[in-house]
């Protein structure tokens, strides 16, 4: 079993665990439920840089990254380097990451955050607006055509803005909607975890222009940023190259400088 469907399955036990712990309603009372989000799609129409920087601490294709700065340091360093937005991993088990990484950067930032996780049901999308998140992450490799429809309108449904991400055509062929803003290719391939810049050059001609196209993971150097641009890529996920120096924040603010 590859990488992806074993944390699908991981995934959706958890979620049976936590709904029959905290209820919809403590989701719902959350101070956080009513709060207007930020547009991430309208940021990156505005933005030269582009750039959404992530918070992960580690992953499957690289086991620790780093540990030695708080979510706040990070999160303020990566929104003082002129980020558009920025993803924060809440997986526990595979990335390190939690919901409470989610509320600290909420409390630390006002620019728009990514719930970055493997939604497979609507209670996490409950669970990213009661934490403070703007948008959230959709995986087609591991969502049907009716499973992307129902939870990006009921993402839409809670002003929150929807990332699909994919990896090939055939992923991005069943997932156009209009309930979609932006559209991810990601550069590794989530069952191989093989990295290559051509993914996303090879997707772009098909991504119709109502979406912003963001080009997503393996990004490290500002020479892919502009080989990417001539493709019509808006935004640009980048993780490991910000969270694996001694300072993200400080990387994030030279990488940004410099586009
Ligand atoms: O990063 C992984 O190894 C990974 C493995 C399995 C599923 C998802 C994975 N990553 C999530 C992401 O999409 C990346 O963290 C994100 O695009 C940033 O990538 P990078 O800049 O390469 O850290």
């Amino acid at each position: 079993m590859n990488i992806l469907d074993r944390i699908i399955i991981d995934k959706r036990r958890e979620v049976i665990l936590k709904k029959s712990i905290i209820p919809v309603s403590q989701l719902e009372a959350s101070v956080l439920f009513d709060r207007k989000t930020i547009s991430l799609s309208q940021n990156l129409k505005n933005s030269n840089s582009g750039i959404i920087a992530e918070h992960k601490r580690r992953s499957p294709s690289k086991a620790e990254i780093n540990y030695s700065f708080t979510v706040e340091e990070v999160v303020k360093g990566y929104e003082n380097a002129g980020a558009c937005g920025i993803s924060v991993l809440t997986d526990g088990k595979y990335f390190g990451g939690s919901l409470d990484d989610l509320l600290l950067a909420r409390a630390s930032v006002n620019i728009p955050l990514l719930r970055k996780e493997f939604i497979v049901d609507e209670y996490q999308i409950l669970e990213a607006k009661a934490h403070g998140a703007d948008l959230i992450l959709l995986i087609a490799a591991v969502l049907t055509r009716d499973e992307i429809k129902s939870l990006s309108e009921f993402a839409k449904s809670l002003d929150l803005e929807v990332l699909l991400e994919v990896h090939n055509s055939a992923e991005l062929e069943k997932s156009i909607m209009p309930s979609l803003d932006m559209i991810g290719v990601n550069n590794r391939n989530l069952k191989t975890f093989e990295v290559s810049l051509d993914f996303s050059k090879q997707l772009a001609d098909k991504i119709p222009t109502d979406f912003v196209k963001v080009s997503e993971s393996g990004i490290s150097s500002i020479e892919a940023i502009n080989e990417l641009k001539p493709y019509g890529y808006k935004g640009f996920l980048i993780g490991e190259n910000f969270m694996k120096t001694n300072n993200a924040g400080e990387s994030a603010k030279e990488f940004i400088s410099k586009l």
